[in-house]
Parts: structure tokens; C-alpha cells; sequence
């Protein structure tokens, strides 16, 4: 019945959409808007259909007094019967019991069921009875809500891609998806506490229940690069909402790719809290005050500038306290006033002189010959003249971000001026240096994730010249109130002058009518929203958020003004030399503690056994922090195995191909046949990848930008971040710990990945954390097998 009713409301959006689509809309602004909206109302309509097909309706709960109650991926009503819900969207009040509900606080229900389906038949059901009185036995895990439908979720293969968890969210992953969404809220979890799948649940539910408002500011997800990006793309238009910008910090500046990389240190400076000076300083230091005069050819006659002037003209430009490009029009005004004072002085003095400016009365005679109208037209030519631009070029130049970083970071005075000004040493501003291959102007593609906050640092500093765009705005602006005049002349041509009629003009003038139609933008929210440096997004999730740097926090609060944010992360995994080692610490300078505090403590990925060897690692970070608790346990151990060095390629590549035909054989090939992960020290990628490739032909992926849906992965471990796999081989610890002074974290991370085993392969000896390792005493020679 369900699945009719959901036929017939998508053949409904469908009939109304292609009725948009035929539309011919005419020539008036408002009716082209008006089929856009349409257009886009359906498209939205039948995309959250689409994605309720697959287990439309997963729950059912009995209450003790007799109701029964379904909850589902989307609301269903009974227009026949007062609009009786007929199923409960899981993110509506009424749905919460379904993930609230225990035996010991059973609020009313008696029996809650999980129902599963495969096209559209019922193929299984998992009764919990929250009754005690009816128990028998009772679930092994209390804490857990439909234990039997949980682990049936955690232990299937694993795809590449991750999925929702709306059948299973546990009771205090629900507190954090449906917190308040005003102010700040920090998740810190362990591997696997479902921090991802909580923050993506929580845009879900936050555009259900404050659609109207999020959905013209839209929402903004970060995460740590575009592989984690490409594997959680796929939850939230599987849970119907396809309007959320995904981006990682090195894409928030508009119109720059983020594509070169760059040693750690570096980028580690760049994320520090000096640069914000090193900026402030650098564009100040394109405010020049020449150190002699400078002479300006001019009609035939030369205007001298001086230092004085320049100065003067500058202190009053910068005490606008506005950006450099939007100060610069006043700094402008006053050296063209005084070259124009000059000019007019000598003029209306002894205009018939042969040396204008050197002669001892010039500007002195007292009153001037000449009008003032004469004094702005030459205000207007010195405006116009080639020479007078070029000067204040020199002096005040309009800048961009990419110019302003790119002649920075390719000159060393500049950078060394700059640097001095913010207290970086000359061994960390030298890190910053780049040769320059194209001639000290920017390249979009020359620029690294660290830069990105700088540029948009730099866009603060510098603003908009926005002269040009003002005037053409006020050019619009009145073409659309003449335009709008015309329509309300047009409909109120035939009307009496009777004062008892009301008059179109009455109710809206043409100003106001031509501001309706100043919005006239086909591009959703979404589109808007990415383009627009300035955007203020309505909430902003930032996912790994531990990873963050200074420079990187302050361009995130930037797009995000009314600071409704949700922030998840581990500080245990932070890898970045620029992350975070305590929320305190790193949200302090932004936030000033106004931010609460929520935590995850069930881990749901990793098994009691592998957590019992990063148990190890952890308390070799920090012996303060807390190891999730793993949910459940798979009888199988962890193990280690010692390569010599020179044999590693071959007996890794036939590790490989065993594990890989063992994930094959338990969870069958194919998309939802298992994954497994090679993770390996950065600088040995290059070398190991060819002997796995050959070893399993056509099943691997590695590089910058790996496809997680082929079976094998062979990634560094930063490139593994946020991701998870069945199967996860880690290759030499000990060279992993020692590329990074966040060498351990970055070993938690990668330990932490597997949902099944793990295995760790070492042509070193073993690091101390890593004790609790068994050898591979049951794995025989790969041609055994
Ligand atoms: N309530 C749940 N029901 C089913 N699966 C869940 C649930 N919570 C988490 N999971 C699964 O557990 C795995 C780990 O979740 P997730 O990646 O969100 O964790 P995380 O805390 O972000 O991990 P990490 O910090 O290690 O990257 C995912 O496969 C997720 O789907």
C-alpha cells in the first residue's frame, strides 16, 4: 500500500514537472522565475522519491495502548482519512522512539520492529520487545536499539562507498543528529563511533526540520580531501537530499583548484596564526610612500608628487579602516585633488608660462583666474591619464588575492619585509618561497590546500574594487524600476480614478516591484552558494574536523556568520602538523567557548580485537585518552609478520593476493563483495604499488586520486582518513611513526580502518606499541595455499 501511494505521488511530480518543462514562459522576468521554481520543486520532489524506493518503510512500533506506527524514509499521509500519517518520516518527533526506546525506558512501546526488504518484498523481520515482563531472554548488549539489525549492518562487505544508517541509529548518535542546531557542537569520538554517518544524519535532519530556513542558505559539509568527499557522497542524496555543498578546505575559495601539493612543514606554517599578520603586513606593504618625488608627465607639463602628499593621502585612506581596494578610491581622491589643486593653481596663476611648476609664484597669486568647473574637469583628465594611473598603480596597486600571495611568495624582500612584520624566523618564511614559473603573476592551479585559507584571508584584507560593479548595479536597479513603472502603468491605464478601488499602485510601487525581480537566479542554492566567497551558509558540518589549522578554522567561520555549526573529529587521529591536540586549544582563539560538547563512545567498525592493539597506540599518544568500546568481537586475531627488506615487494604482493581471494571467497566479488586496504608509508607507495598490481591484475587503485570501489586499495595512510575497508594490511609501522613527528596518530588511523582483520606487514622491528601482535603463524607460503 506504501509503495502505491509513493507510485502515485511520483507520477503526480512527474506529469507537474514535464508541464513545467513545456511552459513557454514569455518574456516577464517573473514568469521564468516562477517555471524555475516549479522545475526545481518537482526535480527535488522525485529525487527524494527515488530514494525511498529502497526500504521505503523499515520500522513498525506497537504501543501498549494499541497504536501501531510505521517509520520509513519519508512521510506518508492518508488524504482520505484527515491526513493520518501513514508513515513516519524517521527524522519527524514521532519517529524518535524508534531509536530512543529501551526496555528500561520504554516510553510506551511495547515491540519494536525492524523490517527489511529487497525490491519491494519483505524479506526479513527482528521483533524487539521493550516489555520486561514479556522477555525471556533479554539482548546481550542493553544499549544497544535492534541489536539483531545493527550487526547484520557492521558486518556485511563493504562497498567504497559509504552508506546511511537510518534503520539503525543508536540511541546517543539520535541525541547528537537531533541536537539544537543553533550555536556550536563539537562530537569527539573514536575510530568508528560513526561521527561521519552522525554529522551527514544530522544535514538531513536539519533541512527536514528547518527546510524552509536552511534551504535558502543551504548547508556545507567539509571533509579531508576528495576521495572522502567522492566515498560519503552518496548518504545524503540517498536519504533524499541532494541540495548540501561538499567541498574540502582547499576548495572554499572560489575560481582556485587546489592542486599542487607541498612538504608538511610548509603547510604547517601556513596554518598558523602569524599569517594572518604575514598577510595584514604584506598588503600594507603595497601602500607605498615614495622615497622621492615622483614626477608625472601631464599636458605637455610635469606634476610633481611628493612624499609628504603620499603620505598624508595614505594615512587618510587607511583610517577608513576599509580594505586596500576600497580604500584605494579615497587614497585616489586625494593625490588626483592635490595634483589637480596643483595643475589649476599653476593654470589660473601664469597659464601662459613655459615652466609651469618651477617658477617661484606658482599657485601664489592669490585668487585664481579660473572656475571651479575648470578645477574638476582637470580633476576628471588626471582621473583619465595614463601616466597619473600608472603612479598610483605603483603606490596603491588594486590587488587580488592570487596576485597579492603570488608576488610574495616568489620575492624575498617582500616576503622577508612581511615576515619580519609577523615574527616568522627566516628558516620558516623561507619554506614559503616558490619559484615562480609564471613570471610572479598566479596561475589557478599553482596554489596547495594550505593556501586557500590565505587567499581568503588576503580577499578580507584587500576587498572588492567594487567601483565598476556598484555603478552597474545602479544602472540594473534603474532599468528594472523603468521597466516595473511601465507594468504598473500598464495595469492601471483603464481603472476610474474611484477612490473606492483599490489601485495596483496602492498595494506596490514600481521600486518595490522591480526588487522582486531582482533574485531572477536559475542556479540552485547549492550552485549559488559554491560560487560565492561570501556566502553565509545556514549550517556548516566540518568532518575530521581535528585536522583544521588556524588560518583554515578562520576562513570556516567566515562562512558561517550566525555560527550554527556542528563539528566532529578525534583528536587521537589528528595527523596534520597544523590539527588540533585539544578542542580547547584550537577552537579557543575562534569560538571563545561558546561551543558544547557531545561524545561518541561506541565504536561500531572496528572489532574488540584489533581496538585491543590500537589500544596500544593510543596510550602511546596520550595515556588521558579514552578507547571507544567496540561493539562487537570476530574470533579472529590480529597478526604481524616480519619481511626482509629486499623481499618485501614479492611477499607483500602475495600477502595481497591471499587476502584478497579470502575476502573474495567469504563476502563473493562483485560491488558488494569486500574491500581491502593496503596502506603504506608515503615515500614507499610508488615502489609497492606495481608488484600488488601485478599480483592481483586489474583489482587495485592507488595514486592521488583513488577509485575505493575496485577490490584493492593501496593508499598512505592520509589518503585512508575517514574511510574504512574489511580488510586492511599496514606495511612497516615503525617508517609510518617516523615520517611524521604525528607519526602514532597517523598509525591509529591506519590500525582503526578494518571492519573484519587486520594484518601488519615489517621489515623493522616491530614499534614497542604494537606488543599485543601475534606472528602469522596459521598464514602458510602463498604458492601453499
Ligand atoms: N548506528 C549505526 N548503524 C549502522 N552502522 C553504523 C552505525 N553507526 C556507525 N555505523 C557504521 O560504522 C562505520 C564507522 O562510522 P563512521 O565512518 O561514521 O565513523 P567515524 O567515527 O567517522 O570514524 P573515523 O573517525 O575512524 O573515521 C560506518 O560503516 C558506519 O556506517
Amino acid at each position: 500500500m506504501l509503495y502505491e501511494r509513493l507510485d502515485s505521488s511520483r507520477e503526480q511530480a512527474s506529469t507537474r514537472l514535464a508541464e513545467a518543462l513545456r511552459e513557454r514562459p514569455g518574456g516577464r522576468p517573473q514568469a521564468h522565475t516562477e517555471r524555475q521554481a516549479t522545475v526545481t520543486r518537482y526535480t527535488r520532489q522525485l529525487a527524494r522519491y527515488d530514494a525511498a524506493e529502497d526500504g521505503l518503510c523499515f520500522g513498525r512500533l506497537d504501543f501498549d495502548d494499541g497504536e501501531a506506527r510505521y517509520v520509513g524514509r519519508l512521510g506518508i499521509l492518508d488524504e482520505a482519512a484527515d491526513y493520518a500519517p501513514l508513515l513516519v518520516d524517521w527524522r519527524a518527533p514521532a519517529a524518535r522512539p524508534f531509536y530512543l526506546a529501551t526496555a528500561a525506558s520504554p516510553e510506551g512501546v511495547r515491540r519494536r520492529r525492524h523490517i527489511r526488504t529487497s525490491r519491494r518484498r519483505v524479506t526479513d523481520l527482528d521483533d524487539e520487545v521493550l516489555d520486561l515482563g514479556a522477555v525471556d531472554g533479554r539482548p546481550e548488549h542493553e544499549s544497544l536499539t535492534g541489536e539483531a539489525r545493527l550487526l547484520a549492518a557492521l558486518t556485511a562487505g563493504r562497498t567504497g562507498r559509504m552508506g546511511d544508517i537510518v534503520e539503525t541509529i543508536q540511541a546517543e548518535q539520535d541525541q547528537i543528529i537531533r541536537a539544537d542546531h543553533s550555536g556550536v557542537l563539537v562530537v569527539q569520538g573514536g575510530p568508528g563511533t560513526g561521527k561521519t554517518a552522525v554529522a551527514l544524519h544530522r544535514a538531513a535532519y536539519l533541512l527536514y526540520t528547518y527546510r524552509e530556513q536552511l534551504s535558502k542558505r543551504g548547508v556545507l559539509v567539509i571533509g579531508p580531501n576528495a576521495t572522502f568527499l567522492r566515498y560519503i557522497s552518496h548518504v545524503l542524496p540517498a536519504l533524499g537530499e541532494t541540495s548540501v555543498v561538499l567541498a574540502t578546505v582547499g576548495d572554499l575559495f572560489p575560481g582556485v583548484r587546489a592542486a599542487r601539493t607541498e612538504p608538511r612543514e610548509t603547510a604547517e606554517i601556513k596554518g598558523g596564526p602569524r599569517m594572518a599578520d604575514l598577510i595584514t603586513a604584506a598588503v600594507e606593504d603595497r601602500q607605498r610612500v615614495p622615497t622621492e618625488s615622483v614626477e608625472i608627465p601631464f599636458e605637455g607639463d610635469v606634476l610633481l608628487l611628493d612624499a609628504a602628499t603620499c603620505e598624508a593621502a595614505r594615512e587618510k585612506a587607511r583610517d577608513t579602516r576599509r580594505p586596500h581596494n576600497q580604500a584605494r578610491r579615497v587614497f585616489v581622491r586625494e593625490i588626483i585633488d592635490t595634483l589637480a589643486q596643483q595643475y589649476f593653481d599653476h593654470l589660473g596663476a601664469d597659464p601662459y608660462a613655459d615652466d609651469p611648476l618651477g617658477g617661484d609664484d606658482a599657485g601664489v597669486s592669490g585668487g585664481n583666474l579660473l572656475g571651479d568647473e575648470v578645477l574638476d574637469d582637470i580633476r576628471h583628465e588626471l582621473g583619465q591619464d595614463i601616466g597619473v594611473l600608472a603612479a598610483l598603480d605603483d603606490l596603491w596597486p588594486v590587488l587580488t588575492p592570487q596576485w597579492l600571495l603570488a608576488d610574495l611568495f616568489a620575492d624575498e624582500d617582500l616576503l622577508g619585509s612581511a615576515a619580519a612584520a609577523a615574527g616568522l624566523r627566516a628558516a620558516e618564511w623561507r619554506l614559503l618561497l616558490r619559484p615562480d614559473p609564471h613570471g610572479g603573476r598566479a596561475d589557478d592551479r599553482m596554489w596547495t590546500a594550505a593556501d586557500a585559507p590565505l587567499l581568503d584571508e588576503a580577499a578580507e584584507c584587500l576587498g572588492e574594487d567594487d567601483t565598476a560593479a556598484l555603478a552597474a548595479a545602479e544602472r540594473r536597479r534603474r532599468e528594472r524600476i523603468a521597466y516595473a513603472q511601465g507594468v504598473v502603468d500598464i495595469l492601471t491605464r483603464d481603472m476610474d480614478d474611484d477612490p473606492d478601488i483599490l489601485m495596483v499602485s496602492d498595494l506596490i510601487d514600481a521600486e518595490r516591484l522591480a526588487e522582486r525581480h531582482e533574485n531572477d537566479d536559475d542556479r540552485s542554492t547549492a550552485e549559488r552558494a559554491a560560487a560565492d566567497r561570501t556566502w553565509a551558509y545556514g549550517h556548516v558540518i566540518v568532518d575530521e574536523a581535528q585536522e583544521l589549522s588556524h588560518m583554515a578554522w578562520r576562513m570556516v567561520m567566515r562562512r558561517c556568520p550566525s555560527r550554527s555549526m556542528t563539528l566532529v573529529g578525534d583528536v587521537a587521529q589528528t595527523g596534520d602538523l597544523a590539527g588540533a591536540s585539544s578542542w580547547d586549544r584550537v577552537l579557543g582563539p575562534h569560538l571563545a567557548g561558546r561551543w558544547r560538547l557531545e561524545r561518541l563512545t561506541v565504536n561500531y567498525r572496528t572489532p574488540a580485537e584489533i581496538m585491543a592493539v590500537a589500544a596500544g597506540v593510543l596510550a602511546a599518544i596520550d595515556p588521558e585518552l579514552e578507547l571507544p568500546r567496540s561493539v562487537r568481537e570476530t574470533g579472529t586475531s590480529p597478526w604481524q609478520l616480519a619481511i626482509e627488506p629486499n623481499e618485501l615487494a614479492t611477499e607483500l604482493a602475495a600477502v595481497v593476493a591471499s587476502e584478497a581471494a579470502d575476502l573474495a571467497e567469504a563476502l563473493g566479488e562483485g560491488p558488494d563483495g569486500g574491500r581491502l586496504a593496503v596502506l603504506v608509508p608515503a615515500a614507499m607507495l610508488a615502489d609497492l604499488h606495481p608488484a600488488i598490481a601485478a599480483a592481483v591484475p586489474g583489482a587495485t587503485t592507488a595514486g592521488d586520486d583513488p577509485e575505493l570501489e575496485t577490490p584493492v586499495a593501496v593508499l598512505t595512510v592520509r589518503q585512508s582518513k575517514g574511510l574504512e575497508f574489511d580488510a586492511v594490511l599496514v606495511v612497516d609501522p615503525d617508517r609510518i611513526i617516523t615520517e611524521s613527528p604525528r607519526g602514532l596518530n597517523d598509525l591509529y588511523v591506519a590500525l582503526t580502518r578494518a571492519t573484519r582483520s587486520l594484518g601488519v606487514l615489517h621489515t623493522s622491528p616491530l614499534p614497542e606499541a604494537l606488543g599485543a601482535l601475534k606472528p602469522r603463524t596459521a598464514v602458510a607460503e602463498p604458492a601453499a595455499r
